[in-house]
C-alpha cells in the first residue's frame, strides 16, 4: 500500500470550532490531532472512527457553485453529474431530509447545512439565512478544506422540512467534491479551496418567473408571498451572495430575451457564458474563431426556429476588471436534436465525442431550461468540469491526460 494511502484523518467535524448550533442530543465528536494511524479519538462518549487519507492523486477536485434560491442550483447539478454517468442519491440509509447527493464520482453538499441559526433563530436575531450572521464559515472552511486533504467529516444537516439542525451525517471524500449553496466564495479561506467555480446570476425578472412558476403552481403560494419574499430577501442577496460574481471563473447569466420588444412573459431567455481567461485548466468554448467578434443567427436550412428565432453571440470582455470571453444565446430551440448543428460550430467543448452536448442535452430533454441557453451552457460547464478533473488527476499523478480519463 502506498505510504500515503496509510495515514489516518485527524479532522472529523470542526476540531477548530464549536458549532453551538447542534441540538443537544447531538454527538459531537472531538478529535484528538495526535492520532495519526488508522483511527480517531473523539470526546464525547468515546467514540472510535476509522478515516482514511488517499493518495494526492486521488484527493478530491473541489467545485463551488454558488446562486440564490431556486435559481436552478440543482438542476445544473443533475446535469453535471449526468455527465460523469451515474445517478446522484442521498446518502444511503440516512437522514431522508439529508440535502447531500452521492453519485460514483461527485459528492454535491448543500451549504445551506452550514447554517449556525436555524429557522426560529434567525427568526428570533431578524437575520435571513443569506446573512453571514446565520452561517458558521469556520466549519465550512474546516470541513472543505479536510475534504480536500482526503479525510472524512461528520457534517451538518440542515433541514429545510422542519428547519432545524438535523445531527451530522458523514461524508466521505469523492473524486469530485461539489459545495452548492448561497455563499461557496463569500469566505477567502473557503475560496482559496475551490478548483473551479460558477455562478449562476440570473435576473430579478426571470427569478421572479421562475420563483412563480415553481411557488405557485407546485407549492401553493400567492402572487404576494412570492413578491414579499423575494422583496424581503433582496438587500441581504444584494450584500452578500450577488458580489460573490466576481471571484467566479465561470457565470452563467440569465436575462429577458431581446429578440421580443418588451417582453414580460420571462419564457424566452437570453443567456450570456461569461468565461475568465488565464483560468488553469479551463480553455474558454468559443464560436467559429477564438478571440473575435460574432454575432451568429443560425436560423436557416439547417435549424428550425420559430418566433422569435435565435441569435447567438461571441466575443472578448471584460468582467469585474478580468478579461472573458462570452458566448451569448437569445431565444429557444425547436428541435432539440438540430442542436448539433450548433454544437458543430463552437469549439474548445471538452467533449469525448462528436454530438456530446447534444447528446446530453436529448437525454434530458424534460429537465428546466433544456430548449435554451442555460441547458445549453449548464452542459458544457459540466463537460469543462470533467475535462478540468481530469487535467488536475493527471497532472497530479504525473501522467497523460488521457490516462486520467472517466
Ligand atoms: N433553466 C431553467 N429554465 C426555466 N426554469 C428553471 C430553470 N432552472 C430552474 N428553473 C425553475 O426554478 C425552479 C428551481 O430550480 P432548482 O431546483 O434547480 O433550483 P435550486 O437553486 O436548486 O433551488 P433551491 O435552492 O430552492 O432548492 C425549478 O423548479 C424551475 O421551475
Ligand atoms: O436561501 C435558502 C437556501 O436554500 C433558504 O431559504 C435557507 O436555507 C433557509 O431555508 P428554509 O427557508 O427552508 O428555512
Amino acid at each position: 500500500m502506498a505510504i500515503s494511502s496509510l495515514h489516518a484523518t485527524t479532522s472529523l467535524h470542526s476540531p477548530c470550532t464549536t458549532n453551538t448550533s447542534f441540538r443537544q442530543n447531538q454527538v459531537i465528536l472531538f478529535t484528538t490531532r495526535s492520532s495519526r494511524r488508522g483511527s480517531t479519538r473523539h470526546g464525547g462518549g468515546g467514540a472510535r472512527t476509522c478515516f482514511q487519507v488517499s493518495c494526492s492523486a486521488d484527493k478530491p477536485v473541489v467545485i463551488g457553485l454558488a446562486a440564490d434560491s431556486g435559481c436552478g442550483k440543482s438542476t445544473f447539478m443533475r446535469r453535471l453529474t449526468s455527465v460523469f454517468g451515474g445517478a446522484a442519491e442521498p446518502p444511503k440509509g440516512g437522514n431522508p431530509d439529508s440535502n447531500t447527493l452521492i453519485s460514483d464520482t461527485t459528492t454535491v453538499i448543500c451549504l445551506d447545512d452550514y447554517h449556525s441559526l436555524d429557522r426560529t433563530g434567525r427568526k428570533e436575531k431578524g437575520v435571513t439565512a443569506l446573512d453571514p450572521r446565520a452561517n458558521d464559515f469556520d466549519l465550512m472552511y474546516e470541513q472543505v478544506k479536510a475534504i480536500k486533504e482526503g479525510k472524512a467529516i461528520e457534517k451538518p444537516i440542515y433541514n429545510h422540512v422542519t428547519g432545524l439542525l438535523d445531527p451530522p451525517e458523514l461524508i466521505q471524500p469523492p473524486k469530485i467534491f461539489v459545495i452548492e449553496g448561497l455563499h461557496p466564495m463569500f469566505d477567502e479561506r473557503v475560496r482559496d479551496l475551490l478548483d473551479f467555480s460558477i455562478y449562476l446570476d440570473i435576473s430579478d425578472e426571470v427569478k421572479f418567473a421562475w420563483k412563480i412558476q415553481r411557488d405557485m403552481a407546485e407549492r401553493g403560494h400567492s402572487l404576494e408571498s412570492i413578491k414579499a419574499s423575494i422583496e424581503a430577501r433582496k438587500p441581504d442577496f444584494d450584500a452578500f451572495i450577488d458580489p460573490q460574481k466576481q471571484y467566479a471563473d465561470a457565470v452563467i447569466e440569465v436575462l429577458p430575451t431581446q429578440l421580443i420588444p418588451d417582453d414580460n412573459e420571462g419564457k424566452v431567455l437570453r443567456v450570456k457564458l461569461i468565461m475568465k481567461e488565464g483560468v488553469k485548466n479551463f480553455n474558454p468554448v468559443y464560436l467559429f474563431d477564438e478571440g473575435s467578434s460574432i454575432t451568429w443567427v443560425p436560423c436557416g436550412r439547417k435549424l428550425t426556429c420559430s418566433y422569435p428565432g435565435i441569435k447567438f453571440a461571441y466575443g472578448p470582455d471584460s468582467y469585474f476588471g478580468n478579461e472573458v470571453s462570452v458566448l451569448e444565446m437569445d431565444g429557444q430551440f425547436d428541435r432539440l436534436d438540430e442542436l448539433i448543428y450548433v454544437e458543430s460550430h463552437l469549439s474548445n467543448l471538452s467533449t469525448k465525442f462528436y454530438g456530446e452536448v447534444t447528446q446530453q442535452m436529448l437525454k434530458h430533454a424534460d429537465f428546466p431550461g433544456s430548449n435554451n441557453g442555460t441547458g445549453l451552457f449548464q452542459t458544457i460547464v459540466g463537460l469543462k468540469i470533467r475535462d478540468l478533473y481530469e487535467q488536475i488527476i493527471a497532472e497530479r499523478a504525473g501522467a497523460p491526460a488521457e490516462a486520467a480519463k472517466v
